[in-house]
């Protein structure tokens, strides 16, 4: 049963959007929401500088200068929602540092890839309307100051906690102001995991191999491991009791997006090139995790979580 919600619990339309996470997904949700309407919220302990300027690159190919003032404690109270669009890794902490500072209606959005990190957040603030975004969206940071709009997708946002349960469409209402395509997904946890296994089944092997997106599907260590993996995938689906696709079918759609982002760099490439963090715990490294509490040993993705790790030294 769904708590009961207060009246100012319904995000106003015409508020300020904060976003915490000023990254590549962070920067397209600013330069895309209407101008002056957008706060980066700052990291803790640092003093926000004047107005952030970043050069922006749209669908389109234009470019525009795009200026986010950081949050002050005086817009928090006018703001209708937080984007959260930090790493997954980083994310719990992050709100941790903002969270006593914001409005208890305030919806919370988050953005992040693969899985655990959006449950975290959600059992930390049970009470807090909690929403999950599964975003198609393409956006890169090709120099810390420019920021491109690469592949133009589709966001659909779901609640994760009760208290978020209703307010999908007010901030839907506000968030299209951003032109950005974005719809409401009663079943957001089902379009977690099929991103879930999008991500399991190309990400490591092309951070691995060091390889776009569509070079993994000929190469010998990607087919000698792939039907084991999606065995795994179906297998864990089974074991959390929904209705699993079979191997072949996931396998299908692995590749079906691999093909359709064939010259894409993955997030796990870039970040593995850059020597950054990768989302692998959340990814393969979720997979295996939750296979190992529900009795399942998981080999090919706890073989493809260590081998990522040894890339990043983590
Ligand atoms: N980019 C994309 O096209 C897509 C991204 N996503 C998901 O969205 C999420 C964000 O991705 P993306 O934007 O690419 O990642 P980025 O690394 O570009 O951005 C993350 C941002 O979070 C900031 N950050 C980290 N910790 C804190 C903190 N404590 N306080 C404030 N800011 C903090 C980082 O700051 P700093 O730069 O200082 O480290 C960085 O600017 C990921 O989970 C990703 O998987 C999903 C689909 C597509
Ligand atoms: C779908 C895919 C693999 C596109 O590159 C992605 O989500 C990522 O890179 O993290």
């Amino acid at each position: 049963m769904p708590a009961p919600r207060h009246q100012e619990s319904t995000p106003a339309n015409n508020g300020l959007t904060l976003i915490l996470g000023a990254g590549a997904m962070g920067r397209l949700w600013a330069a895309s929401l209407p101008a002056g309407q957008t706060r980066f919220l700052a990291r803790a302990g640092t003093t926000p500088p004047a107005p952030y300027h970043y050069q922006f690159q749209n669908i389109h190919g234009d470019h525009q200068t795009v200026e986010v003032p950081f949050a002050q404690a005086n817009d928090l109270p006018k703001a209708s929602c937080l984007l959260v669009a930090t790493k997954a890794p980083d994310t719990l902490a992050a709100l941790k540092e903002h969270v006593s500072e914001l409005p208890h209606y305030l919806p919370i959005l988050l953005f992040q890839n693969g899985m655990g990190s959006q449950q975290q957040v959600a059992a930390q603030w049970p009470e807090r309307p909690i929403l999950a975004a599964v975003t198609t969206e393409g956006a890169n940071r090709p120099t810390h100051e420019f920021t491109v709009h690469a592949g133009k997708g589709q966001t659909w946002l779901g609640p994760l906690t009760d208290a978020a349960v209703g307010i999908e469409s007010k901030l839907l209402e506000h968030l299209s102001t951003s032109g950005l395509a974005i719809a409401s997904e009663p079943n957001i946890q089902q379009r977690l995991w099929q991103k879930l296994i999008i991500n399991a089944g190309i990400n490591p092997f092309t951070a691995i191999l060091n390889c776009a997106n569509g070079d993994i599907l000929q190469h010998p260590f990607y087919l000698d491991h792939i039907d084991a993996l999606c065995l795994e995938l179906q297998q864990l689906m089974a074991a959390e009791g929904m209705v699993p696709k079979s191997s072949i079918e996931l396998r299908k759609n692995i590749e079906a997006v691999a093909r359709a982002t064939a010259a894409n760099t993955s997030s796990m490439r870039a970040d593995t090139l850059h020597k950054r963090p990768t989302e692998i715990d959340f990814i393969n490294g979720y997979v295996t995790r939750r296979g190992k509490e529900l009795g399942l040993d998981l080999a090919v993705n706890r073989m493809l979580t260590e081998q990522v790790k040894i890339l990043t030294n983590d």
